[in-house]
């Protein structure tokens, strides 16, 4: 038994994944061999949920069966939708009412008393789950804005039927599409500690509807999904005040403050998919005529670099995608969720076909020699 002491994990191989790849020298990441520029590009977050689940992309009969029988999953009992009507007129967290909602699901899932480890079951339970996340984000959302709730729609995808719900009104094809991409993009990403959040529940042979809650509550904090919201809070922070965006960093760090969205544990470079949001945050601003947030972006990012040699990550330039995209800014770490779901049903199907408990030990620092003295004479 080694008593190396690797605080953080970092570099430990915990297990064997055919799900994605990063090499962090080269900032480049693929899902089952895919480029992810390329699936960014080319597939829906649809195509990409079967890839992950299935091993491989599907045809157009896989394709058109996967995504029907998703699509019909999309309503969300009543029991569910009062509970998020509670919680959002108790001014609940989106990323906590989020939480409760899914863990709730498992009380109407057909599904529910399946063996944990049974794949069919959990298949279908991840479909369930994945289609329901967003309806259950919408409600929520229109709930605490005091509007209707909007029922989900079959014959949208799984991102324009999101906005649709959210909104009100059918997205356009530049809005659907952006956010088609941005599911993409976030779907999978190694072991990152919401997805080994996942493992670590399922290795106890709990069942889906465990690992997932646990799996938002790990991408919540600020140091994980959560920056994506601290990202567009912090370039909302430098518009209030009259500084230049380098002066306002070195402020920023001359109070000891991270900036959000720059660093990862993996990558040495730019995030190749903070690279794709980049672009399509510069496309949005060009679009409205307006590229504060880009050029904002882009110095922080170019002094960042040149004076703490962090890079950008995917919470950076996602940010103001979203803003420019009109969504509501604490709810970008849920739209977080609504991605990496499928990633992390993906680990916990790899998890449950090779499992073994997964328990680390901790160097034990404390006393080791006490006399115990009785409660009434201490
Ligand atoms: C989807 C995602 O989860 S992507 C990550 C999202 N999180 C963020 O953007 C939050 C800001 N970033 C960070 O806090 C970190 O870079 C992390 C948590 C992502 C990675 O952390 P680690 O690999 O553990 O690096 P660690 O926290 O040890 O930082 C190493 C050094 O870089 C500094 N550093 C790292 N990130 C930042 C940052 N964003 N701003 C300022 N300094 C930073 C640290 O202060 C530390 O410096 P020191 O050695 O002088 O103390
Ligand atoms: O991999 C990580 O540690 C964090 C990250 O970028 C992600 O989860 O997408």
């Amino acid at each position: 038994m080694s008593d190396e002491l690797k605080k953080g994990l970092e570099g430990v191989l915990v297990a064997e994944s055919a799900l994605s790849f990063i090499d962090g020298d080269e900032g480049r990441l693929i899902y089952r061999g895919y480029e992810i520029e390329d699936l960014a590009r080319g597939a829906s977050y649809e195509e990409v949920l079967y890839l992950l689940w299935h091993g491989e992309l599907p045809n157009r009969e896989q394709y058109d069966e996967f995504r029907d029988t998703m699509a019909a999953e999309r309503h969300v009992d009543d029991g569910v939708i009062d509970t998020v009507r509670e919680l959002a007129e108790q001014d609940e967290e989106p990323m906590a009412a989020l939480r409760t909602g899914v863990s709730q699901l498992s009380a109407y899932d057909p599904d529910a008393a399946a063996d944990p480890t049974d794949r069919e079951a959990n298949l279908r339970k991840g479909r369930r789950i994945t289609a329901k996340i967003p309806t259950i984000l919408a409600a929520y959302d229109r709930v605490r804005n005091g509007e209707e709730i909007v029922e989900p729609r079959e014959d949208l995808s799984h991102a324009a039927n999101f906005l649709y719900m959210l909104n009100g009104e059918e997205p356009n094809d530049v809005l659907a599409e952006t956010f088609d991409m941005a599911l993409v993009l976030h779907a999978d990403h190694g072991l990152n500690a919401s997805t080994f959040t996942s493992m670590v529940i399922s290795s106890t042979l709990a069942d889906l509807h465990s690992s997932i809650p646990g799996a938002i509550g790990a991408l919540s904090g600020s140091l994980h999904g959560g920056a994506n919201q601290d990202v567009m809070e912090a370039l909302l922070e430098l518009d209030d005040t009259d500084m230049e965006p380098v002066e306002w960093v070195e402020h920023l760090l001359d109070e000891g403050r991270r900036v959000p969205g720059f660093g990862h544990r993996v990558y040495n470079v730019k995030d190749p998919r903070a690279k794709i949001l980049g672009e399509r945050s510069k496309e949005l601003g060009e679009a409205a005529g307006d590229l504060k947030w880009y050029e904002y972006s882009t110095s922080i990012e170019e002094y960042i670099m040149d004076e703490k040699g962090l890079a950008p990550n995917v919470d950076f330039y996602s940010s103001s995608t979203y803003y420019q995209m009109g969504i509501p800014i604490d709810i970008y770490t849920p739209i977080f969720v609504m991605s990496r779901v499928g990633g992390w049903i993906a680990h916990v199907l790899e998890q449950y076909e090779d499992n073994r408990l997964i328990r680390p030990r901790a160097r034990y620092v404390g006393s080791e020699h006490e006399d115990f003295v009785a409660l009434g004479e201490r």
